[in-house]
């Protein structure tokens, strides 16, 4: 067993709307510095867990914790401060405003000289201003949306969005990033550039990953982990070749069931 303690511990949580059940007693925990992955088929609760994490949706029951404090009673602001970061699964840019703006936007809450400060020791808000705008650069050139910085957010492509929106979202310097569907909506050459800057972040950058995806061969391809939720339980936890052996996320996810698998192979 491992000594050091995991960086997220999702305990018991459940989580309710009305009737529905969305989540049901799930448990698991996310060391420092992994990519790990959530998946499930539609409705499985995979997005409920992660508003879980980040603060969006309170468990009915469970907690969560992050570097070993409950976070349960947390706002999403407050998650956001220390440290745990997100992208949403519908874009959420403001698309009236240029890249580097929305961008700059993630930084907010980091910025010391507010206002009122910023006008009263001016070249100290101007050197924070900088420091900004180089970490902002340093984003920008990971990514390789430069010749889109001053483009209007609204008016690009699909693809570019979502990379912005993952810029904005390690703008703020997360120790966590929660990656809701990075993917989806993109053709296969923007999928193999969202998917490598994906294992750059987590591997160069050093931040951990939690990332729920459809798509999975990528999944497969890039997470340390995986675990697997249907209709709102855990149903699998572990490494990605364990998963796609795993008989019983064969039948719930990936639509394949074991006798007829083995019809196939008699009749072949
Ligand atoms: N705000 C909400 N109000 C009511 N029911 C909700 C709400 N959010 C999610 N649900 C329900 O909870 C269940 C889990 O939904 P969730 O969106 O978490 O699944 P998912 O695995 O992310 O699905 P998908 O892959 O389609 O995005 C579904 O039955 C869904 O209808």
């Amino acid at each position: 067993m491992s000594t050091t303690s995991p960086l997220l511990e999702v305990r018991d949580v459940s989580l309710g709307f009305g009737g529905v059940r969305a989540l049901t007693e799930v448990n698991f925990h996310v060391n420092k510095g992994e990519l790990f992955s959530i998946i499930g088929p539609n409705g499985a609760g995979k997005t409920s867990m992660l508003n879980c994490v980040s603060g969006r949706y309170k468990p009915t029951a469970g907690r969560v914790f992050f570097e070993g404090r409950d976070v349960t009673g947390m706002t999403p602001n407050q998650r956001a401060t220390i440290g745990i970061g997100r992208t949403f699964q519908n874009l959420a840019l403001f698309g009236h405003m240029s890249v580097l703006d929305n961008i700059m936007v993630g930084r907010h809450h980091l910025l010391k000289n507010n206002f009122l400060t910023g006008g009263l020791y001016w070249a100290g808000a101007q050197k924070e201003e900088l420091a900004h705008r180089r970490k902002v650069e340093d984003i920008i050139d990971f990514l390789e949306i430069a010749h889109i910085r001053k483009a209007t957010a609204g008016t690009l492509s699909y693809g570019l969005r979502k990379r912005v929106e993952l810029a904005r979202a390690m703008a703020v310097e997360p120790k966590i990033i929660l990656l809701d569907e990075p993917m989806a909506g993109m053709n296969l050459e923007e999928k193999e550039d969202m998917a490598r800057y994906i294992v750059d972040l987590n591997e160069e950058w050093g931040m951990t990953v939690v990332m729920i995806e459809h798509d999975m061969g990528v999944v497969m391809d890039i997470s340390h982990r995986v675990i697997v939720l249907e209709f709102g339980r855990k149903i699998a936890d572990g490494l990605p070749d364990d998963i796609m052996s795993n008989e019983r996320v064969k039948v719930a996810y990936l639509g394949v069931d074991e006798d007829e698998e083995k019809a196939a192979e008699a009749v072949a």
